[in-house]
């Protein structure tokens, strides 16, 4: 598995806090980020392949510092984000996991045999032509876990990738979760996903909370908000 790491990592927009002192390292193969709603998940995770930048400290993925090597890094850790709309990038659904490949000098009919291979596991093939405006929310978040499974990352990162399925595409995006050889990394709110995971980290109030195994440390994330005041 590769391994990531977060050393001293702080991160703040103008006054505010995000992530203070993030210390990790991160080689399980399946990892849950869970915690409260603005406490910080999604810009730990950014940090991983560049989409932000630490205000201070250092994120590497296999040793190789994400500030100097991103774009490196960007072509082996697939993103899948939570608003799966910002990720369509083409007109018709093919053509939008095929961009992926862009950056992959591959020759023509092994690219075309990895875009059917995708949209054929995620039920999409019927839908190759079609505008991926037109699919609905859940269809469009298996659009965007095909668009980075199409290109083999060595880690994915899933954004709340289950928020708009319906239970039998949730099923399924378990399944697959369950499937994968490589390294994901789940932000989630959708606990139920984590039970099998090697291990769960809780973000509150920009800092880790908990870190362990996924029944512990869900354990304590209810206990946390059970003493919230509403
Ligand atoms: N580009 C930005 N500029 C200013 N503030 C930002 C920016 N990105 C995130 N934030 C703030 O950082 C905080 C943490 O956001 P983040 O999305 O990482 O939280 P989260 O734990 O993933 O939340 P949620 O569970 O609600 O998705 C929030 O208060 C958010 O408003």
């Amino acid at each position: 598995m590769p391994k990531v790491t977060f050393s001293q990592v702080q991160v703040r927009y103008d006054e505010s806090l995000i992530l203070d002192n993030i210390n990790l390292c991160l080689s399980e193969h399946r990892i849950g980020i869970i915690g409260s709603n603005g406490g910080g998940k999604s810009t730990l995770t950014r940090l991983i392949n560049g989409l932000e930048e630490p205000t201070s400290g250092t994120v590497t993925v296999d040793g190789r510092d994400v500030a100097t090597h991103g774009k490196e890094i960007r072509q082996q850790v697939g993103f899948v984000f939570s608003d799966a709309e910002n990720q369509i990038v083409m007109p018709n659904v093919r053509d939008d996991v095929a961009f992926s490949l862009r950056r992959f000098k591959l020759p023509k009919p092994e690219r075309e045999a990895r875009v059917d291979a995708a949209l054929a596991r995620f039920g999409l093939t019927d839908l190759a032509q079609q505008s991926p405006h037109t699919l609905s929310g859940g269809q469009k978040q298996l659009l965007a876990l095909a668009a980075v499974l199409v290109i083999d990352p060595v880690l994915i990162i899933a954004d709340e990738p289950t928020t708009l399925l319906d239970l039998r595409n949730r099923d399924r995006i378990q399944r697959e979760f369950a499937a994968l050889d490589q390294q994901l990394i789940v932000v989630t709110h959708d606990l139920g996903i984590l039970s099998d995971f090697d291990r769960v980290i809780c973000i509150d109030n920009h800092r880790i909370a908990a870190d362990g195994q996924p029944a512990e440390v869900i354990a304590f994330y209810r206990d946390l908000m059970a003493q919230r005041p509403l």
